[in-house]
């Protein structure tokens, strides 16, 4: 969720600042965004810790991360071991990497919320948008996304697919060698759609208005959180100004105006259905979901409601999109894997046809129905055997370990840094003590052979095909989405979205390319939120095969 980027030790122009940032309120790499935030109490009191040493001339280890993040860490690693102090990402942490990095996560006294709220403040924010559930222990959310999201992906997969492909085809369409300077841009438009159509119903994902809130309230929070107030005084500042005026507001306003008068009719067909003793079919979003289950919730009115998928829109929105976008940068920087995708993705629909066949042809020898045409309008129905599925995209593997390896390889190198509730003693003896925080080291994971497999260093996007991980799988070798008891309750439908991304661009394009290739390298390692600074040439499937036969 809370996206991130990071502080250098350069000053960074608050326009780019604001367009770089953050969003949402799970993953909190905004934490060490809100840079030069001073935190004297960032380091463990561990006598045992080692401190790495400055550099000659510096004052804290930014600039020599910033030069060159792998050499750096890999030399603490060697000198120091796999806990060392040091002040980067204008903070003060403790590194934990490798295999005790997972104690952190499963450790419920080390709190990733704290850190993050600890310099943005970030628990008002969330406080001044929804009524109930305002405990910052509480699991509301989690359990919202786990028992109403995931379990009806299969039921969601199909709208998903629908607002994604509408999006391509109104935003990027056919031709050759189309040039988009800001895919950003359209991306966010196609995973707010989608996301809206889950999460408000498919009437409200037709609304601009909402969707433009869904984008906006991404910048507005991030701009908030990022404000350059050094110290103790701008996360004060923060919780007393924006407990009361939260920009984030006026995005619940445009929610309650868009789902007023549709939760008002939904009532209203509810009302009629019982009155002539007939089933209500109920819409399937969300925010039925909500108001079916208001007492359950503890809800208290419409704005909470509201409120509630504001969090979730900003837990969602920006990390998925921004993901979507990156993976077309990487088939476009790898564009000898599109053919693969492609392949994989024809043979998987082709078999499912075939299956789907067999299917029909035994319910018409039982006798179950007469003829072909029974189906149509079911769940057989033939017109739908080449639909993107969840069935269809669970089969996908080789996309599946393509997500997981951009995930792996793009990985920010510390990242998730977690507040010690207690003193925590780590299975090596070492103690994070109270109050401070620790931060993972990533690059000791994802690029450990032992971990990863061969030449952790390279992307190889069929490094996981066949392997027992998959990229929804939170486990200590695969970090992207935390793990343990916070661990992302969003990702399946996140990957679902990935997936689905992939698979569309692979199907209408043939050719993805970088505008100015010199950038490639800068863009795969780029941070959530970060302005890629150059665009994307797109040729179509249809536009490649009208030149063959011309
Ligand atoms: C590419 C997309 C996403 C990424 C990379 C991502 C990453 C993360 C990470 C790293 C965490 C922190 C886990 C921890 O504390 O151990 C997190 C938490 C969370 N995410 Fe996501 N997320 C994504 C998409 C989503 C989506 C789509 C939703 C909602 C539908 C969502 C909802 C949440 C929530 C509610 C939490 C807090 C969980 C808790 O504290 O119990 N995320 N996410």
């Amino acid at each position: 969720m809370l996206g991130l980027v990071y502080s250098s030790s350069v000053a960074i122009p608050s326009d780019i600042l604001k367009a770089a940032l953050p969003i949402g309120i799970g993953l909190a790499s905004a934490a060490y965004l809100t840079m030069k935030v001073v935190n004297n109490d960032g380091f463990s009191t561990d006598k045992s810790i080692p401190m790495v040493q400055l550099r000659s001339g510096d004052t804290t280890h930014d600039a020599e991360f910033f030069e060159d993040q792998d050499k750096f860490l890999a030399h603490c690693e060697e000198t120091y071991g796999p806990v060392f102090n040091c002040q980067v990402l204008g903070q003060k942490f403790t590194v934990v990497s490798g295999p005790l990095a997972r104690e952190i996560f499963m450790t419920e006294d080390f709190s990733f919320m704290d850190a993050v709220d600890e310099v943005t403040g970030l628990q008002s924010f969330v406080n001044s948008i929804i009524k109930s559930n305002q405990d910052p222990d509480s699991k509301m959310i989690h359990e919202i996304i786990r028992d109403n999201i995931s379990p009806n992906l299969p039921l969601f997969t199909p709208r998903i697919v629908e607002q994604l492909r509408m999006t391509v085809e109104k935003e990027l369409g056919d031709g050759e060698g189309k040039l988009v300077e800001n895919p950003l841009r359209i991306f966010q438009n196609m995973i707010a759609g989608a996301m809206a159509s889950v999460f408000m119903g498919l009437e409200v994902a037709k609304n601009q208005k909402v969707l433009d809130t869904f984008i906006d309230c991404t910048y507005d929070f991030g701009q908030v959180v990022t404000e350059n107030k050094k110290s103790f005084w701008h996360t004060f500042g923060n919780r007393a100004k924006y407990g009361v005026m939260n920009p984030l507001r006026k995005h619940v306003n445009v929610m309650v105006e868009a789902a007023t008068p549709i939760i008002l009719e939904r009532r209203r067909q509810e009302a009629k259905a019982v009155e002539n003793g007939q089933e209500y079919k109920r819409p399937l979003d969300i925010m039925q979901r909500f108001l079916d289950n208001f007492e359950k919730y503890g809800f208290v009115d419409i704005e909470d409601i509201c409120g509630h998928l504001l969090i979730l829109v900003l837990a969602s929105v920006h990390t998925t999109s921004d993901t979507s976008t990156n993976l077309c940068y990487y088939l476009g920087a790898y564009p000898q894997y599109i053919e693969p995708l492609y392949k994989e993705q024809q043979e998987v629909l082709a078999q499912i046809a075939k299956e789907r066949q067999l299917e029909r042809q035994s319910k018409l020898d039982a006798g179950e129905v007469t003829s072909e045409r029974d189906f149509e309008g079911t769940g057989l129905d033939p017109r739908r055997d080449s639909d993107f599925s969840a069935a269809a995209i669970k089969r996908m593997v080789r996309m599946d370990s393509f997500v997981r390896e951009i995930f792996r390889f793009r990985a920010e190198r510390l990242t998730l840094a977690h507040k010690a509730r207690r003193n925590v003693v780590l299975s090596n003896g070492v103690v994070i003590s109270k109050g401070s925080k620790a931060i993972i080291n990533m690059r000791s994971i994802n690029q450990d052979s032992g971990m990863q497999g061969e030449d952790p260093t390279e992307f190889q996007p069929w490094r996981f095909v066949g392997k027992p991980k998959s990229a929804t799988k939170a486990s200590g070798d695969y970090l992207a989405f935390g793990m343990g008891r916070h661990a992302c309750p969003g990702r399946f439908l996140a990957i679902q979205e990935l997936k689905t991304v992939g698979s569309l661009m692979v199907s209408k394009y043939s050719k993805i390319e970088i505008q100015d290739p010199s950038q490639t390298k800068k863009i795969l390692l780029s941070r959530l939120g970060e302005p890629l600074g150059t665009g994307l040439i797109f040729t179509s499937r249809s536009s490649s095969s009208a030149e063959k036969s011309a």
